[in-house]
């Protein structure tokens, strides 16, 4: 069950004392001035890098900078427009792609209507039985899930769409390394969803594989996960790679200087409300730890965290409140953001703007006729202060991961709500794009909005008034201003004997 990130020296050492890169062998993956466009979007801008068999390189850069595209053209499912792409020495061929990479996507590729194994067998027909593929297709799937997630909990015959959303992360990872040859994982953002015992697997499973040879690719936002495990890190930067570095020759600051962002911004600064006043206008009857009955509060003006070990209840407060459920009060003015864009996010067939202004219409509109000037009015305040890169017009899916959770966050603020719901809202977008954020939630509480926020990165919670503590679906506890922090949190999460303190 996750809580927070690997930040400790331990793994990272231990990380630089396994197998490196075969400097003898050929790069495995060889590319060479790729230049790949859609429409006028140039996303990849001349792009030149080599990886070894066994190295674990990392790829780092802001939302938009081109890393999933370039992790498109590296497993061949697109070809780049100009430049030289290779292989294992060979170049693409168009209809396989490279046979020998897989990929773990970002937004799983999955298919939500199918069970685990039959998602399996779709991705590995070719070494799978046509007799028995069923079994065949389960067998792989819980051999590939034991190996990498001790513990998992997935059966081959669940449906996709009936697990969490770390499940099918974990799923679609083991979908990826069920291969015949392979010679490349390329894993995207593989534990935004993790817990961190299961990115702790993974990425020892990853140390082993690479040390048998596999070269990895490992796209991430987590800058402390990337130096963590690498060997070596790329920094992609408007679709080149501006830098290459030995991982145990930098750290943060410096990867986040060379993405181009502000230094400063990595670190929380915590402004205290100065707008949270009267009494609360939302609650929410819960049970604490010892059976007592009590309430979480909100009043105008706060930002009320929901912390706690993943899956602790959290998203289930945020549920009722979101339906308004039986007890619960609210005001009827409220707005939800999904962490699960994929699931109950975008609107696939619309654009930027319609995607955008979807829940502020009513506010645009005079007896059922829309305003389009002032739609457009407020399309373009948000894509300049969210710096949504794509612009108003473009496709919705079109955008990178981090710019699609953008739009989503502003549909939410751009509404009338007086109180925001927010499903762990940041995950995929970058450091630089998440201050901004930060800062936009603290204004916008300063206007007299109410903010509920679950957070699975308990670093996040610093930006809170008041955070409560949840355990196993009960309130463990409850933290005020200065003393929110991520220790505290987590001695909460897992307290027993001080209970009676804590929520006392
Ligand atoms: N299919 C597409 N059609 C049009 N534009 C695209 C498409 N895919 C990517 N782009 C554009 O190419 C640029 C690079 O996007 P890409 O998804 O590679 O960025 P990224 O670095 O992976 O971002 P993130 O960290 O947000 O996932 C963006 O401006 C994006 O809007």
């Amino acid at each position: 069950m996750s809580m927070a990130r690997d930040t400790s020296t331990g793994a990272r050492s231990a990380a630089h004392a396994a197998a490196g890169p075969r400097k003898t062998d050929e790069p495995v993956i060889r590319i060479s001035a790729a230049v790949k466009r859609y429409g006028p979007t140039l996303a990849l801008n001349g792009v030149d890098l080599e990886v070894a068999p066994g190295e674990i390189l990392g790829v780092v850069g802001h939302n938009g900078a081109g890393k999933s595209t370039l992790m498109r053209v590296i497993s061949g499912i697109e070809a780049a427009d100009s430049g030289s792409v290779k292989v294992g020495g060979k170049p693409r061929r168009a209809r396989e792609g490279f046979a020998c990479v897989r990929m773990a996507y970002q937004e799983t590729s999955l298919a939500p209507e199918l069970t685990v194994a039959q998602n399996i067998y779709l991705s590995s027909a070719s070494m799978l039985p046509g007799l028995g593929w069923r079994q065949a297709a389960a067998g792989k799937a819980v051999a590939a899930l034991d190996e990498i997630f001790p513990g998992h909990g997935v059966h081959p015959g669940d449906y996709v769409d009936s697990l969490s959303i770390g499940a099918r992360q974990m799923v679609e990872i083991a979908r990826a390394v069920v291969a015949e040859d392979l010679r490349v994982l390329i894993l995207d953002e593989p534990t935004e969803s993790l817990t961190r015992e299961s990115a702790d697997a993974l990425y020892a499973y990853v140390r082993r594989i690479a040390a048998d040879g596999v070269a990895v690719v490992l796209v991430s936002h987590r800058l402390n996960e990337v130096l963590s495990v690498c060997h070596r890190v790329a920094v992609l930067k408007d679709g080149a790679v501006v830098s290459e570095h030995d991982a145990a020759s930098i750290d943060e600051s410096g990867l986040f200087a060379e993405m181009g962002g502000d230094i400063e911004a990595r670190h929380i600064v915590r402004r205290a409300s100065t707008a949270a006043t009267g009494d609360p206008t939302v609650r929410v009857p819960v049970t604490t730890v010892q059976g007592a009955a009590a309430e979480i509060v909100a009043r105008p003006g706060e930002v009320i965290g929901l912390a706690g070990i993943a899956g602790q209840g959290q998203e289930e407060i945020l549920e009722r409140l979101w339906r308004g459920s039986r007890g619960v009060r609210i005001g009827r003015r409220r707005a939800y953001v999904p962490g699960d864009r994929q699931r109950s996010g975008i609107l696939p067939l619309w654009d930027v703007a319609g995607n955008l202004t979807i829940s502020a219409m009513r506010l645009y509109s005079k007896a059922g006729v829309r305003s389009p000037g002032q739609e457009a009015g407020l399309v373009g305040r948000w894509v300049d202060r969210l710096a949504i890169r794509g612009g108003a017009h473009a496709a919705i899916t079109s955008l990178s991961g981090g710019n699609q959770q953008k739009v989503i966050v502003s549909r939410a603020f751009a509404s009338d709500a007086d109180t925001i719901l927010l499903d762990d809202p940041f995950r995929g977008v970058d450091v630089h794009t998440k201050a901004d954020l930060y800062g936009l939630i603290r204004d916008e509480a300063e206007r007299g909005r109410t903010i509920i926020w679950y957070s699975s990165e308990n670093t996040e919670m610093a930006h809170c008034d008041r955070v409560y503590v949840l355990r196993a679906g009960r309130l463990a506890g409850e933290l005020v201003g200065d003393d929110i922090d991520e220790d505290r949190i987590i001695a909460m999460s897992f307290a027993v004997k001080e209970d009676a303190k804590e929520t006392a």
